[in-house]
């Protein structure tokens, strides 16, 4: 057990602030309250995840590992090409935990406590390591166990031996022949997408009647026309019913409109989504309650049914974004050391980046939902093929994609966007920051960008009304 506590006998420590689980949020809470001379605990159930879900096994190993798929070349062997990527990523990853690791354990009030954590009372918590015992006794708790993998309880899927969840392919450095993803959010697509462009066979199989259902058609209309015409076989409306393994692959049955149909694979990844990581935590017995969907309960100050017991990060059933974890961290903070004002309720315009090439960003309301609640709407928008005045994506040879911009035609405000761009994970940003401080389109499509950029297609899209159409026909924009 790190943090200088071993032997079979129980042995107590106390903490002003005791954070459970090495996330985005807790690190950067435990850090916060260490400078401000608090002692602190922080307990991580894995050496191997210090620094949490993001940098070890989420965001930054899927987004390297879809830069090196990106830059493979035509003659570079597929398998070689990945298994280099595989471990190049390995050792950034390596590379980041003990960063992380250092971040916090060289600041003279923090212990770091490796073990598993479960809660003996509403102020104390067990920690188990082996055979190894230790009990932290803290006047604030802060839970940020993050999630886990749903796996669905479909015959022969939880037993298969080609069954992978994304952690799992982080670690396989063979090359699937053929990969089946079942589910098609933002994990199932990015790793379709990773995965095709390092040389897989790609099927994606998602239950709902769509792809991207959410979104405005002729958005989600480009975004399924860039992967299928990478090479990937999407399938909506399927139902997955059973797999059963053989020698050298698996077979997945699945129903459409009551027809069954099979795919054979040497590897299916369950990107079915996560849920609140709080098995074994104990709860019950701290008095902490738990939704129906089973999330730990908060209020928007993040506080559990326990005032001095907070739930910061994937494991109070908030979107599931390290960002987001970033910003519970801020209204905790602000609650422990500030005037605690700062809530989930000043949360506005929370952009997000699907990472498939080229990236595709949201941010506020799509046109149809501001329709919906009855805006005036005016559209923004052009294919990027159609776009004259953005030389960037040509330089960089990826004109694929549309910018789409919602606008309230009575106030001029910004109250969505989508964009299928490159660089579009840094403009949503841009236009994210807009919405939040009731920046009106005219100024964002008249302000001053660098050039060569892509920000600079704001001016352009922004600055001129027309109608251009989507590859499917429909109008893409209005006025
Ligand atoms: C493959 C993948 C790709 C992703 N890509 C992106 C992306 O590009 N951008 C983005 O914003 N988000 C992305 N996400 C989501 C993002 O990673 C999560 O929302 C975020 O990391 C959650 O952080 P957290 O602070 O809630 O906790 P986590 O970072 O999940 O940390 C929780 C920690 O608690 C520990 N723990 C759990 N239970 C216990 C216990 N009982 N005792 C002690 N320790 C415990 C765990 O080991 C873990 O280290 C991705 C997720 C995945 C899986
Ligand atoms: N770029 C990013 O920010 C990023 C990247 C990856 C993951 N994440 C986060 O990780 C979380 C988990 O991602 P995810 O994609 O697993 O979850 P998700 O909830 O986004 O998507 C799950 C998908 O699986 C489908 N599905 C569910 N059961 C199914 C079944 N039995 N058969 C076929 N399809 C089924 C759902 O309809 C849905 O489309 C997300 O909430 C997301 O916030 C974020």
């Amino acid at each position: 057990m790190v943090g200088g506590v071993s032997g079979t006998e129980s042995i107590g420590i106390t903490a002003d602030v005791l954070v459970i689980g090495f996330g985005k949020g807790g690190k950067t809470l435990a850090a916060t309250m260490a400078r401000e001379g608090r002692k602190v605990v922080m307990l991580e159930q894995s050496d191997q995840m210090y620094g949490g879900t993001c940098i070890n096994i989420g965001c930054v190993p899927t987004k390297a590992l879809v830069h090196h798929a990106d830059v493979r070349r035509p003659g570079d062997d597929p398998q070689s090409w990945y298994q280099d990527a595989i471990g190049a990523v390995t050792d950034l990853t390596t590379m980041m935990r003990g960063r992380n690791f250092q971040m916090l354990d060289t600041l003279d009030t923090v212990t770091v406590v490796t073990g598993r954590a479960s809660f003996l009372d509403a102020k104390t918590v067990e920690v188990a390591a082996g055979d190894d015992r230790l009990t932290v006794n803290a006047d604030t708790i802060v839970i940020n166990t993050g999630s886990v993998p749903v796996i669905p309880d479909i015959r022969g899927m939880r037993t298969s031996a080609y069954l992978a969840t994304s952690t799992d392919l982080l670690h396989t450095k063979e090359l699937p022949r053929h990969l089946v993803v079942i589910g098609g959010g933002y994990l199932g697509l990015e790793f379709a997408a990773m995965y095709r462009q390092f040389g897989s066979e790609v099927s994606v199989l998602e239950a709902s009647p769509k792809f991207l259902g959410r979104e405005d058609d002729d958005v989600a209309e480009v975004v399924v026309d860039i992967l299928r015409d990478q090479g990937i076989t999407l399938i909506p409306d399927a139902r997955v019913t059973e797999v059963s393994d053989g020698s050298a692959d698996t077979v997945i049955r699945f129903e459409i409109d009551g027809r069954p149909r099979t795919l054979e694979a040497d590897k299916i990844l369950v990107a079915t989504g996560r849920v609140p990581a709080i098995e074994g935590l104990g709860l019950d017995r701290a008095g902490i309650r738990v939704t129906e969907r089973g999330a730990i309960e908060v209020d928007e100050y993040l506080r559990t049914s326990r005032p001095h017991i907070y739930a910061i990060g994937d494991v109070n059933g908030g979107p599931q974004f390290t960002y987001i974890s970033l910003d519970d961290h801020r209204i905790v903070a602000d609650g422990l050391l500030g005037d605690g004002t700062r809530s989930t309720a000043d949360r506005r315009a929370v952009p997000h980046t699907m990472f498939i090439t080229p990236p595709f960003s949201t941010v506020g309301l799509t046109e149809t939902a501001a329709r919906e609640r009855g805006y005036n709407v005016r559209i923004a928008g052009k294919l990027v093929a159609q776009t004259a005045a953005t030389p960037r994506v040509r330089i960089m040879g990826d004109t694929r994609g549309l910018i789409k911009l919602v606008i309230d035609a009575d106030t001029d405000l910004i109250l969505g966007a989508a964009l299928v761009s490159i660089d579009s994970q840094e403009v949503i940003n841009l236009i994210a920051l807009a919405m939040r401080h009731d920046v009106p389109a005219r100024e964002l499509g008249n302000s001053i960008y660098t050039h060569p950029s892509t920000t600079e297609v704001l001016n352009e899209v922004l600055g001129t009304v027309a109608h251009v159409r989507s590859p499917s026909g429909a109008a893409l924009m209005s006025t």
